[in-house]
């Protein structure tokens, strides 16, 4: 058994209706901090709805209502939080990385200067630290003042986490980072998001079965707005209690 680290989020029976339709079904999800915690499940099923509660990103959406609590340090974030400082302290990163057509020191630098830092020397440190962080710092030091979009995608994915990261977030979530990599740069980031545990809580939705389980503490599969099954990685990819999930991580799912 691992050892049971305080709450992070608490998840109660949340759900989330576009419009008419219901995507999420009164979800409970305890989620630890400083652990990684993967979201599985087939394609539609609300894995990134509800990543996108978490940071309230769905408010954005007209027509979404949202019933249920989420606690995160045991505030409603949903009530209690204003929402430009749950977003700093919820980064995320997508799919695609989507690097602003800048410089990579402005990528990095963009947040901060909205928080107010001006001083270069502040912001030449926070640069220095958040790709350090981000594992890229080695490959772009010497060309901070390039465009960022004339990097490789790994390389763009890495300046993106650099940028979350430079806003000192305590979350970061992670839509399917690697789908758009090539096998070394998910690795990359797969170790990235290892190093990243020991200081952040990254919840991280992924289609690779075998990234949820070598990265992740632990693992919840959805399927069609519910919460099918959520416990250690080990145990749900090793030993799962529904029929349903042990379906779905061999394969046999349809
Ligand atoms: N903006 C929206 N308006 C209406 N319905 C939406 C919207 N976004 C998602 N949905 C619907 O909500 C359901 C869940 O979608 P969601 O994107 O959360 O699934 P997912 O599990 O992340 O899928 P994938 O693995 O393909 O990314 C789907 O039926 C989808 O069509």
């Amino acid at each position: 058994m691992a050892e049971k680290k305080p709450a992070k989020f608490s998840v109660q029976d949340l759900s989330l209706y576009y419009g008419d339709f219901k995507a999420l079904n009164q979800i409970n999800m305890e989620i630890p901090q400083n652990e990684i915690i993967a979201f599985i499940g087939p394609s539609g099923c609300g894995k990134s709805t509800f990543l996108k509660t978490i940071n309230r990103m769905n408010d954005l959406i007209e027509g979404v209502k949202v019933e249920g609590k989420i606690y995160m340090d045991g505030t409603d974030i949903y009530k209690d939080i204003d929402v430009i400082k749950l977003r700093q302290k919820v980064g995320m990163v997508f799919q695609q990385p989507n690097p602003f057509p800048m410089s990579i020191y402005d990528n990095v630098a963009y947040g901060p200067r909205i928080h107010g830092i001006k001083k270069k020397s502040q912001l030449d440190e926070i640069v220095e630290t958040s790709l350090k962080q981000a594992a890229i710092w080695d490959e772009v030091k010497d060309r901070l003042k390039k465009n960022a979009l004339g990097m490789s995608g790994g390389q763009q994915q890495r300046i993106c986490i650099a940028r979350a990261l430079a806003v000192e977030p305590e979350v970061i979530l992670m839509d399917e980072p690697t789908s758009a990599l090539d096998p070394i740069s998910t690795l990359k980031i797969e170790d990235l998001a290892v190093e990243l545990k020991e200081k952040y809580t990254i919840i991280i939705v992924t289609h690779n079965m075998q990234q949820a389980s070598r990265i992740s503490d632990r693992t919840a599969f959805f399927l069609t707005g519910d919460v099918i099954e959520y416990g250690e990685t080990e145990e749900i990819f090793n030993n799962p209690v529904q029929k349903k999930t042990e379906d779905y991580i061999t394969g046999r799912f349809g």
